[in-house]
């Protein structure tokens, strides 16, 4: 029988002090610290970092830290209490300050070290040292490694003030993209595809920093005026954070045999990863070489859902680095990120992604990423042939992978339980041609209609008698492979409506709660919480009026809504 006080919530914790209980840094501190890292966590100027897996840094507090927002959907999975998000002591802690952290915490929090690959080519130019040595969480830190209702999380700060790895930048993330990351992490946790969460959002009152950024009505491709914004810290949750170019950075060092440990480390953070991140999936009695095969393939298979995720529902990540890309195979880093609103597989809302990191491209970008994965563990099993040829079978299939996940992802999405790839591609061509929008068009198919009249929500351009065609011969041969199905259409019309979302991420409707932010005000970061909270629902007519909607023409290109050269 199991033990029913095991099973049992957790009371709910409403002070700092029974917070800190669920502290459990143990598989931390198998990890190796910077040896060169100061003793009190003062290490706020950028600086080479040559070995270890953490730097111990204490955060820079923000002045007169003020409540903006906290998760609590995710304060309840967590056991916590709605109340002590607006404790001071809580707040003192998730704003920066931990000189009063109750034990067992410490009172620093660690930076760690990444390499960066743009979309499979290694890079160290952007590390000031040009050695990669420089490069990491230049402004985020975790503060909390613990255990909640048998869960392990790492709580980490976006914007706690300079790192060793700050690159000379200031540490600190400005209100806007802080709400934007707070938002956007639980929506999408909300239209399940697996993300970071959101845990609290503190904005100052007093402190703040100028960073470029567009003029109202501006359609500048670039930011055309400095904006003075406050500084928040924002506080991200995961399983760990480690990213693909974490695993990277050791690879490289044992390449280029950077340091006596070098090996060491690299195996000690890819055991480190297991434990993280696959340890209900990986057999603990497989010996290591076996494990690290395990670890590829499970990671391809997240890797690609994550992928097939972002599509269905419209997310194109814009930067998808290496180091933007994380290696527990979910969603991490809300910097550039958009919503495809009117479809274009092109759309990239990040000035600097290029095509190569744009919507319809993600599979390819993920695919670079997976290769630098791979990269990086190959020495791991450099002295064992069939081990070897076994991970690089794995590499092989990232291919197959993806886009088998795809396809099953389109299909759900057309309510049909096979792919038809005619179809299909005649579906984008209407699709680009007429430029729908993209979270419309899919959920107004959801209801099955039999002719286009309501599809016409969706359509930003107006379509001729001859597309008016196009388009209702698309449909009816849709419907005829919707007969051919197993399921009822009112049983596929409900699997639509919980594939295709109602309500998507329309920056143009997000950009005043930031804005509003800005002036004291978040009552609209409360709606959108709400908003988002049920994206496949029905929400009020009210909610449909202002939510459903096309993007209105001014919006597009519109600087800092259809597009941005910078988000921090
Ligand atoms: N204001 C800043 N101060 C210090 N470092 C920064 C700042 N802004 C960005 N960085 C660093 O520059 C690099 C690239 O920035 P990017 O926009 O991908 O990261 P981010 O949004 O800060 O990070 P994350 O990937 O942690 O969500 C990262 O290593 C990041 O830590
Ligand atoms: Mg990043």
């Amino acid at each position: 029988m199991t033990d029913p006080s095991s099973t049992a919530p957790q009371p709910n914790i409403s002070d700092l002090a029974t917070f800190a209980k669920a502290v459990d840094y143990s598989l931390m501190e198998q990890l190796t610290p910077d040896p060169d890292a100061t003793a009190d966590g003062h290490d706020h100027y950028a600086r080479q970092v040559f070995s270890g897996h953490y730097v111990p840094v204490k955060p820079t507090a923000i002045a007169d830290a003020n409540y903006v927002s906290h998760s609590q959907a995710f304060f309840a999975q967590l056991g916590l209490a709605d109340a002590l998000a607006h404790d001071a002591s809580f707040r003192q802690l998730f704003s920066g300050d931990l000189s009063n952290a109750p034990a067992p915490m410490k009172r620093f929090g660690w930076a760690t070290g990444y390499a960066l690959s743009i979309y499979g080519t290694e890079y160290t130019q952007q590390c000031p040292f040009h050695t990669g040595n420089g490069y990491g969480d230049g402004r985020a830190m975790s503060i909390f490694e613990g255990v909640f209702n048998g869960q392990r999380y790492e709580m980490q700060l976006k914007g706690g003030g300079p790192t060793p790895y700050c690159r000379g930048a200031d540490g600190r993330a400005v209100l806007r993209s802080s709400v934007r990351e707070f938002l956007a992490q639980e929506y999408m946790h909300n239209l399940g595809v697996p993300s970071s969460r959101s845990l609290t959002l503190y904005v100052s009152k007093s402190e703040t920093v100028s960073r470029p950024w567009y003029s109202s009505n501006s359609y500048s491709a670039d930011p055309d005026v400095m904006v003075e914004n406050p500084v928040a810290i924002s506080t991200r949750v995961a399983p760990s954070f480690l990213r693909v170019g974490q695993i990277e950075l050791f690879a490289r060092r044992v390449r280029d045999n950077a340091h006596d440990n070098a090996f060491a480390e690299l195996k000690q953070i890819v055991v480190h990863l297991i434990a993280r991140e696959y340890k209900s999936e990986i057999d603990v009695k497989l010996g290591f070489n076996n494990q690290v095969i395990e670890l590829a393939k499970l990671f391809q298979v997240r890797l690609s859902k994550l992928i097939a995720n972002w599509l269905r529902v419209g997310y194109c990540q814009g930067n998808f680095n290496s180091d933007n890309c994380a290696a527990g195979g979910f969603t991490l880093d809300y910097g550039p990120f958009g919503f495809c609103e009117a479809f274009d597989p092109e759309f990239q809302p990040w000035t600097g992604g290029g095509k190569h990191f744009s919507f319809f491209n993600q599979p390819a970008a993920a695919e670079a990423n997976f290769h630098m994965l791979w990269t990086a563990l190959r020495p791991l099993l450099a002295q064992d042939e069939q081990a070897l040829a076994q991970l690089d079978d794995v590499r092989r299939g990232f291919k197959d992978e993806i886009q088998q996940q795809c396809q099953s992802m389109w299909a759900a999405k057309l309510g049909s339980s096979e792919f038809h790839p005619e179809l299909f591609g005649q579906l984008m061509q209407l699709m680009i041609q007429t430029k729908v929008d993209y979270t419309i068009f899919f959920r107004e198919l959801s209801h099955i209609p039999n002719d286009i009249s309501s599809l016409k929500k969706s359509f930003y351009l107006p379509t001729s008698a001859e597309q008016d065609k196009q388009w209702q011969h698309w449909l009816d041969q849709w419907l005829n492979l919707l007969a051919n199905e197993k399921q009822d259409l009112k049983t596929i019309a409900s699997n639509m409506k919980r594939t295709n979302p109602k309500y998507t991420w329309r920056e143009w409707l997000v950009a005043p709660a930031y804005q509003q932010a800005m002036r004291g005000d978040y009552s609209l970061i409360e709606e959108l919480k709400q908003v988002f909270s049920a994206p496949y629902g029905e929400q009020t007519k009210a909610i449909e009026e202002k939510y459903y909607r096309l993007r209105p023409q001014e919006y597009f290109r519109a600087g800092g809504i259809s597009h941005y050269s910078c988000s921090s």
